[in-house]
């Protein structure tokens, strides 16, 4: 009966009259190409793939069609163009179903619920609303470097705390910290053999080997803390008049109805929920990258210092209204996400319909991944792709704008982008202004060369590496702790 099913499945999506698929590896009977899906490191894999078969790989898993999209062109074409029917997702059993990650808006499939979703979030992270943080972002990142300064060696612990509290902040009023990497682990396409065989969730706890099911309860129970402690913390704090101003309680206070019970408060504990998911590891990770290009490439740090002293300083700290006149600062934030992208696979997308797009058929339900490190890394587009090079975003003609990829695509494209470019560039300028970020030395005075490696994950994170992280001069030091201890809390 399998082999019945899979062989019309097979025939029904091999071709759509005289359109074919798009190339790709040979396909088992069955299986398709399971055992051909790279387990980490995808892109690099499908960077293998497009020199054989082009900038489409076609390829299945036990029947469900999946397109690795190796160029911008063709992301922009399909996910932009032709949005109406790429803005789906793939569903993940792993994470929606067993670890009840299904209230994310990023897992959502298309349609009007993740469309109110979304347009609650813009209301908020769109300008001019996401404008409005930057106090909360300025303040959190000066807050940061003060803890630098005092514990420069745990620097990726206070990053992670700083970016967390700034989030739980703005989404909630208060800090608490979660984790997410258990997300980011299972949703990786391959990693996890249950998003390809959705049966196998079935399979008791105590199975051998099913590893993945103590994930599974572990992750139910995050995803449920995350959706809603911190939710019905502030709930309670708007309803005794004492919640501090952030997107729940303006939420709140905006859906009351006329029996003064709350409106739509599924959603808005969801939205919420998503900005602390999407926001924390993303930004965190983007840091850390940019500490990594720093101590690698000490002619960036300088040139973004030389342009810090010359436009700043040494009297204040940069503020947003620097931004503009920071050019190379920018560009150093530009190739930080460029150079070692958070999501090198960017977030699946899945059509809704048959489609045909330059010859080739791509048949409804087709799971469509944008390789962005791939597109980051084009030698045609990116001189010299593998270098730290700002100065690459800057001058007349500058190479393509990475957050045209960075972010991700159409409809689904990344509603966090500016409150993450913000972050990113307060922080950013704010080390460069007041640390050195160089190799750490050993005991005996030798250089420690870091390892530059990253884990896996649709959002990956650099394994743990040393670095040393100190003042400028006594004076920086100064001015900083000065300039934090003036603000106002
Ligand atoms: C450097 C930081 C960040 C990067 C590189 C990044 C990247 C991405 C990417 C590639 C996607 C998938 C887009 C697609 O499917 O085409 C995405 C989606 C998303 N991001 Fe971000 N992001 C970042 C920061 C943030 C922040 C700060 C927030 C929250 C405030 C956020 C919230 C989301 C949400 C909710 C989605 C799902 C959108 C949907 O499915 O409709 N992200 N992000």
């Amino acid at each position: 009966w399998m082999i019945c099913s899979y062989t019309s499945r097979q025939h029904e999506t091999q071709r759509k009259g005289e359109f074919q698929l798009p190339p790709g590896p040979k396909r088992l009977p069955l299986v398709g190409n399971i055992f051909q899906m790279p387990r980490s490191r995808e892109w690099l894999k499908a960077a293998e793939w497009r020199s054989e078969y082009g900038d489409m790989v076609y390829l299945e898993n036990l029947g469900r069609p999946l397109i690795f999209i190796n160029s911008y062109e063709i992301a922009v074409d399909l996910f932009e163009k032709r949005s109406a029917n790429y803005s789906s997702r793939p569903s993940f059993p792993m994470v929606n179903d067993l670890q009840k990650w299904d209230w994310l808006i990023a897992l959502m499939p298309y349609g009007d619920a993740w469309r109110k979703h979304r347009s609650f979030l813009h209301n908020f992270l769109e300008p001019p609303g996401v404008l409005g943080y930057k106090d909360i972002q300025y303040k959190t990142s000066l807050k940061l470097l003060k803890r630098l300064l005092h514990e420069p060696l745990q620097f990726e612990r206070h990053i992670r705390t700083s970016i967390g509290a700034m989030i739980m902040m703005i989404a909630y009023g208060h800090e608490v910290e979660q984790a997410v990497s258990l997300f980011s682990i299972s949703a990786a396409p391959g990693s996890f053999l249950v998003n390809v065989v959705p049966f196998l969730k079935y399979i008791p706890e105590w199975f051998p080997g099913a590893a993945f099911q103590k994930l599974a309860k572990r992750g139910r129970t995050f995803s449920q803390a995350m959706l809603n402690n911190p939710h019905d913390v502030t709930k309670s704090e708007v309803l005794k008049g004492i919640a501090r101003p952030s997107m729940t309680s303006e939420l709140i206070g905006d859906n009351i109805g006329e029996k003064g019970e709350i409106l739509d408060e599924d959603v808005i504990s969801r939205v919420t929920g998503a900005v602390y998911a999407g926001g924390a590891d993303t930004s965190v990770s983007t840091l850390l990258t940019f500490l990594i290009a720093m101590m690698l490439n000490p002619d960036a740090q300088n040139r973004g210092q030389e342009e810090l002293d010359r436009v700043i300083g040494s009297e204040r700290m940069p503020t947003f209204d620097d931004q503009e006149n920071l050019p190379f600062v920018n560009a150093i934030c530009l190739e930080a996400m460029r150079w070692a992208p958070v999501a090198p696979m960017g977030g699946p997308h899945a059509s809704t319909s048959d489609d045909i797009y330059n010859g080739y058929f791509i048949p409804e339900g087709t799971t469509l991944i944008a390789n962005q490190w791939l597109m980051l890394h084009d030698p045609s587009v990116y001189t010299d792709p593998e270098a730290f090079k700002p100065e690459r975003h800057l001058g007349a003609q500058p190479e393509r704008d990475p957050v045209k990829i960075v972010f991700g695509f159409g409809r689904r494209f990344c509603p966090g982008r500016h409150l993450a470019q913000q972050s990113i560039f307060m922080t950013v300028a704010n080390i460069l202004h007041v640390f050195n970020v160089t190799k750490a030395r050993d005991e005996d005075g030798g250089v420690i060369e870091p390892r530059v490696e990253y884990k896996p994950g649709l959002i990956r994170h650099p394994h743990p590496f040393k670095c040393a992280i100190s003042p400028r001069s006594d004076a920086k030091a100064a001015l900083l702790l000065q300039v934090v201890d003036s603000l106002d809390d």
